[in-house]
């Protein structure tokens, strides 16, 4: 995934980007981005940081919004939020393909849940699914659209451990396959790493911390280079590493790994 070239037109620009909601400050402060295309982005910032008010902006859903600067994505951008968005009176194929102006919507749509692991569910209503799955619709449902940009709002935010973890495997999978520039919005900075080609940290309404992942191959919480980075990036946030807790009580981080790619 790493193999993009910064040279290459960028996926996404972002210049001096403001948005603010009130008289009381900006959110984002000038703020500057370039994103390759094929580069998988975690975006990692306090609570309040302004990581959704970026993502809406580049997505187009901040109209309302004040601000001011000059963003630009490709034609095709894909969105994925915490919660599915899956309308509960379509069937998953229907969901899945809704909106797509295609002949052949629905050999995509079969396609693309074949892609997530739900093959056979095409006729399924989302209540019908677990958490995970309503989540691999809706990875169905961006990646149907071939995006050359994804957006993704902590996508895996809602979802158990292990769930994540194979969520994290599925995403990785279908990035190789399909190659769109990727931003994440995430608090977990384990997911981070496990998935980021480079991570950035937004504080004070600009990028504070930009850094490529140099780790290679399976990335496991257990490499005390992965360790070495969380503690950095939590640092960058504000937090002390609680490295030695158990698993799972660790803050902003959960058991994960992935495969080398
Ligand atoms: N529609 C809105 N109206 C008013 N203020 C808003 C609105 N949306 C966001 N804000 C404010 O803008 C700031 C940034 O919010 P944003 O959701 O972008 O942060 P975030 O980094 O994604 O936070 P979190 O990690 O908690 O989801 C916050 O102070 C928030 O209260």
């Amino acid at each position: 995934m790493a193999s993009y070239a910064r040279e290459l037109t960028p996926a996404v620009k972002v210049q001096n980007l403001h948005r603010s909601f009130n008289e009381a400050g900006g959110v984002l402060n000038g703020l500057d981005l370039d994103i390759a295309p094929g580069e998988f982005v975690a975006l990692l910032g306090r609570s309040g940081s302004g990581k959704s008010t970026l993502l809406r902006s580049l997505a187009g859903l901040d109209r309302g919004v004040a601000g001011t600067g000059r963003i630009e994505v490709p034609e095709k951008v894909s969105v994925v939020f915490q919660d599915s968005r899956l309308l509960p009176w379509k069937r998953v194929l229907d969901n899945v393909t809704l909106g797509l102006r295609a002949d052949d919507a629905a050999q995509r749509g079969e396609k693309a849940l074949e892609e997530v692991g739900l093959a056979g569910r095409e006729r399924a209503w989302p209540h019908e699914l677990s958490g995970g799955e309503q989540q691999r619709a809706a990875l169905a449902r961006s990646l149907v659209r071939d995006p050359q940009l994804l957006l993704a709002d902590e996508p895996f935010g809602a979802l158990d451990a292990l769930t994540r973890i194979r969520m994290h495997t599925l995403l990785r999978t279908l990035c190789e396959v399909h190659q769109p520039a990727v931003l994440l919005v995430t608090h977990d900075v384990d997911e981070a790493i496990v998935l980021a080609d480079r991570v950035i940290v937004l504080d004070g309404g600009v990028v504070r911390h930009d850094a490529q992942i140099e780790l290679d191959g399976r990335r496991s919480v257990a490499d005390p280079a992965f360790a070495r980075l969380r503690a950095r990036l939590l640092s960058e946030l504000g937090v002390e590493d609680d490295h030695d807790a158990a698993p799972g009580r660790r803050t902003g981080s959960h058991l994960g790994e992935r495969a080398a790619s």
